[in-house]
């Protein structure tokens, strides 16, 4: 005889052909939810639009090129740059005399945004130049040579398949406005109505400042305020550009400063011991910012000695600010109204340049340590300098010192930064991938892409939407289980002797 489990002889009931048509509707039910639920919004998701953005700067031209997804162009969609291209030769002002070469060196960068765009999206991409101070300064020299230059752009860029919205010069409050834009929409701090950030962007013709102040509503000096109303904040800003400020007319104006009396030769204090070129003067002078104080009787040359003295140079550098009038409660410099800094301010383009070069990006080093470290840079023989960079470009290995003077110069003497808000200032390059400068801006608000309220977005984000329809499906699922339990096989636990 053997034991045996008498329910083992029963029929199973989940061969019963209703419940295993039920489980199978269940099963089905269940894995079609959460399928709906994923694919949702997923494959729009997946699709992307894109936007490029010419920066036509006084000392050379970039491409940049953004993307967004698709279908949220309109509100939370971050839009991120996705590659840049550095136009070889200078910048378009340069071609005041040739204006055709203006457009044809813009074709290498905008062939590679043909390639990198995908094919059937050219059509709809927007593509906008804008040009900054090289070109504000040839309108004021010659305008005639300026429509030229945007003329031959013009026809450059309308052959490339994409929407061209045009060829402009940006005003300088844009300029500084769409600058801080841009910092503040790539730090996320637009949409969550964070705390904003000033933004610093020293060019190589101007130099911008723009920052919110609690103190400043735009009455006072109106023409340094910008409005915004961005997903349902109000900013109001403070901006200012700065025409000749930038750090090439700046030196500019150094160099007048020092010829003024028609000399052969100087020996300046921004430039390394042992420097020695010849340069002429009708190129010097061949700028709006310098053009009024030629000397009256000059030789063809002058031969630029250095002699590397960081606080003579920047005696030198404050004399190119003008201090004497202000007809405001307070100004910066040149009687330019300016409010009290508030904030944390990132410090971009040429800023960041010199100062990474000069590695002094750290700003928790204390002001007066900068100046001693610039200081010792400044002190140190050109031919050692030479040495010991032999791959950074002539120009800009012999301007460092200059540029760095003229960069604490500007930030303490000029926008008033002390000791201790001088850490307040971030030198950077980029946010997340995308260059802080601004042409980001400057495509967001064309293409209207940030919305001057919040947007309505679902109560749940698409995760959490997800998670929920999954944890409702297994519960029912479960539910189910437990609701067939009386066709459960029941089995006695003693074994029954048959
Ligand atoms: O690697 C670098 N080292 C030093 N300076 C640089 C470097 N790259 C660019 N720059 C400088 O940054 C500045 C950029 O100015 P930009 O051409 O944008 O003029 P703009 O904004 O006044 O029109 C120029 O002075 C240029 O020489
Ligand atoms: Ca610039």
């Amino acid at each position: 005889q053997s034991a045996q489990f008498l329910c083992m002889k029963e029929k199973n009931p989940w061969h019963r052909p209703v419940t295993i048509i039920i489980t199978v509707i269940g099963v089905i039910a269940i894995v079609a939810l959460v399928t709906v639920a994923v694919l949702q919004n997923w494959p729009l998701s997946q699709k992307y639009k894109y936007g490029i953005v010419l920066d036509a700067g006084s000392s050379h031209t970039a491409l940049y090129i953004y993307e967004w997804p698709a279908e949220k162009d309109n509100n939370t969609g971050r839009v991120e740059q996705t590659h840049s291209c550095t136009v070889k030769g200078p910048g378009i002002s340069s071609y005041a005399s040739a204006p055709q070469k203006a457009g044809e060196s813009l074709t290498e960068c905008m062939q590679e945004a043909v390639h990198r765009v995908p094919k059937k999206r050219h059509h709809e991409t927007p593509l906008y130049l804008g040009a900054t101070a090289g070109m504000r300064l040839l309108n004021v020299q010659n305008s005639s040579a300026s429509n030229k230059v945007f003329q031959a752009v013009d026809e450059a860029l309308r052959e490339f398949p994409f929407a061209f919205q045009g060829a402009r010069i940006l005003s300088g409050q844009e300029e500084g406005a769409f600058g801080w834009v841009t910092v503040n929409y790539l730090d996320d701090r637009l949409r969550q109505g964070l705390e904003t950030n000033g933004a610093l962007d020293l060019g190589g013709a101007s130099t911008q400042i723009s920052f919110v102040s609690s103190n400043y509503d735009g009455s006072e000096s109106p023409s340094n305020s910008v409005n915004f109303r961005l997903y349902g904040n109000d900013y109001n800003l403070y901006t200012h550009s700065f025409l000749c400020y930038g750090k090439d007319q700046a030196l500019r104006m150094t160099l007048a400063q020092q010829t003024r009396s028609g000399p052969t030769s100087i020996l300046d204090p921004c430039f390394h011991d042992g420097y020695s070129e010849t340069k002429e003067y009708s190129k010097l002078y061949d700028s709006p910012c310098v053009s009024d104080r030629k000397p009256q009787e000059a030789p063809s040359t002058y031969i630029h000695t250095g002699k590397g003295n960081f606080h003579q140079c920047q005696e030198i550098v404050k004399s190119v600010f003008n201090f004497t009038h202000c007809q405001y409660s307070q100004c910066s410099f040149n009687g330019i109204f300016q409010p009290h800094l508030q904030g944390p301010f990132g410090a971009f383009s040429a800023y960041y340049f010199v100062m990474n070069f000069l590695k002094l990006t750290n700003t928790s080093i204390p002001l007066e340590q900068v100046k001693e470290k610039l200081a010792h840079y400044c002190a140190t023989p050109w031919t050692q300098i030479q040495k010991q960079y032999p791959n950074v470009k002539h120009k800009y290995l012999a301007e460092y010192c200059f540029s760095g003077t003229y960069i604490l110069t500007l930030l303490t003497e000029g926008y008033n930064f002390t000791s201790e808000s001088y850490p307040n200032i971030k030198f950077i390059k980029e946010i997340k991938g995308s260059d802080a400068g601004w042409t980001l801006g400057y495509m967001l608000n064309l293409t209207n892409m940030i919305p001057a309220e919040a947007p309505d977005s679902p109560p749940l984000p698409h995760a959490g939407y997800i998670s929920i329809v999954t944890v409702i499906a297994v519960l029912l699922f479960v539910l189910f289980i437990l609701s067939m339990r009386p066709f459960w096989p029941q089995c006695s636990k003693e074994p029954q002797i048959i």
